[in-house]
């Protein structure tokens, strides 16, 4: 289940874009980046990268995790849903356990499949949401 999350994640991170401020001039790579400038790290982007995440990186394929988030990528870096470093999300096990405990308790209940009156179109509105819904068909188990 973890797996699916994350891939869920990867391909639909609630959060486009993480923001940092240069405190003070620093060498970043190539990059000389002088003090007080914004910098907009576009999880979008890398999380979307083939040369990150090959060929089949638009595919959904929860396997890519199977040896955890630091394996699935080239660069472990690139995947950011929760952010990265001292102030990544403090409620990222809040909601991993939430979002299992949510899928757990349907599973145990019912089996659903996908409604043939839903359409595909991820928007971003503050986040990333489902811009017609998520119509589900559920069947008691
Ligand atoms: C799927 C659910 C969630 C996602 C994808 C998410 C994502 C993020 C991201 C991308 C950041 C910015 C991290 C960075 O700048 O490096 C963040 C920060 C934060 N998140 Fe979450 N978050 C989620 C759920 C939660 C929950 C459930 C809580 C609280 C219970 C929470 C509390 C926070 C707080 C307080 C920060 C600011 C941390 C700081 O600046 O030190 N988040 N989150």
């Amino acid at each position: 289940m973890t797996m699916i999350i994350n891939e869920t994640l990867r391909l639909y991170p609630p959060a486009l874009s993480i923001f940092r401020r240069v405190s003070r001039e620093i060498r970043l790579g190539k990059l000389l980046l002088p003090a007080n400038i914004d910098l907009i790290i576009p999880t979008i982007v890398t999380h979307n990268d083939p040369k990150i995440w090959g060929e089949d990186v638009h595919l959904f394929k929860p396997d890519r995790f199977a040896e955890g988030v630091t394996k699935a990528a080239k660069n472990p870096m690139a995947y950011l849903p929760f952010g990265l470093g001292p102030r990544a999300c403090v409620g990222i096990n809040f909601a991993m356990t939430e979002a299992k405990l949510v899928l757990a308790m349907i599973l145990q209940r019912y089996a659903f499949t996908l409604s043939p009156t839903y359409v595909h179109s991820p928007y971003q509105r503050l986040i990333t949401l489902p811009q017609h819904g998520v119509q589900i068909i559920l069947h008691a188990l």
